[in-house]
């Protein structure tokens, strides 16, 4: 197994004592990792630290054997992220945003930008202004400018917002063909279990700033049941002060 992302012990506390505890998580090569957990869980606080964001209060994170808070670009330099907006700018077409990210890797082979392009979609539409853009298409554009330096670890925050019912299934195929045929690692948070479960090999659960339950799918659903009903026992577990680790 080749380590992709080994988070340490992180804690990061608000103003107001909001925040995550003691969050600890190894992610190898090619896996595909889910967050889950309700609104407030502490899923985008986590993302915010593993791209450096935000720096946490204690802990330590490393990718791809490099500590971000001492070779941050070194740590993200195989890293791509999507967390919170997927922001272009309306006014200009989806090739002419795409080229404008590009300028940030200047040993992107040619014709890239056509390639992802195709992969999420959106060839047909590549010149038309992105503000006449539905929502699920800023959201394929967002992915399309992730992907455009062949990351091979890509990080993101709630993918699925905008996306119709197709759209997630196509993501879904698209996480899983990169996983399988690139290697790809995934860290994806997301609300819906349902949504993300079938691409997931492995999942971390949390509620209020907390980790209650990591681990393989296999091992986290044991016996055939649904990621959700393991999340929901996961929950009763941490209400009697116990947490599911599978490491
Ligand atoms: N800047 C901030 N100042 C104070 N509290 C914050 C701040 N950002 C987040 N919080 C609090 O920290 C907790 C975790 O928030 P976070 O946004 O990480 O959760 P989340 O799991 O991503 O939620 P959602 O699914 O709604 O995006 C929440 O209780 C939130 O209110």
């Amino acid at each position: 197994m080749e380590p992709v992302m080994e988070i340490r012990q992180v804690t990061k506390r608000y103003p107001g004592g909001r925040g995550i505890a003691d969050i600890s998580l190894s992610v190898n090569k090619g896996e595909v990792w889910g967050l889950f957990g309700p609104n407030g869980a502490g899923k985008t606080t986590l993302l915010k630290i593993l791209t450096g964001l935000s720096l946490p209060d204690a802990g330590r994170v490393s990718l791809f054997g490099h500590d971000i808070a001492q070779q941050f670009a070194a740590a993200m330099s195989k890293v791509s992220c999507l967390i919170e907006t997927a922001d272009a700018y309306g006014y200009m077409s989806a090739s002419r945003n795409l080229k404008l990210a590009a300028r940030f890797y200047p040993a992107l082979p040619k014709g890239r930008i056509d390639e992802v392009l195709e992969l999420v979609g959106l060839a047909e539409y590549r010149e038309e202004k992105v503000s006449r853009y539905s929502l699920g298409m800023k959201q394929r554009l967002a992915i399309a400018a992730a992907l455009l330096a062949k990351p091979e670890l890509i990080i993101l925050d709630e993918p699925t917002n905008g996306l119709d019912i197709e759209g997630i299934v196509w993501l879904r195929g698209l996480i899983a063909r990169l996983a399988k045929e690139e290697g790809t690692t995934f860290l994806i948070s997301s609300h819906g279990i349902h949504e993300m479960e079938q691409v997931c090999t492995h999942a971390c659960m949390m509620s209020a700033g907390s980790v209650i339950g990591q681990g393989s799918l296999a091992q986290l659903t044991g016996g055939g049941m649904t990621l959700e009903a393991a999340y929901l026992s996961a929950i009763q577990h941490q209400e009697k002060g116990a947490s599911i680790v599978h490491a």
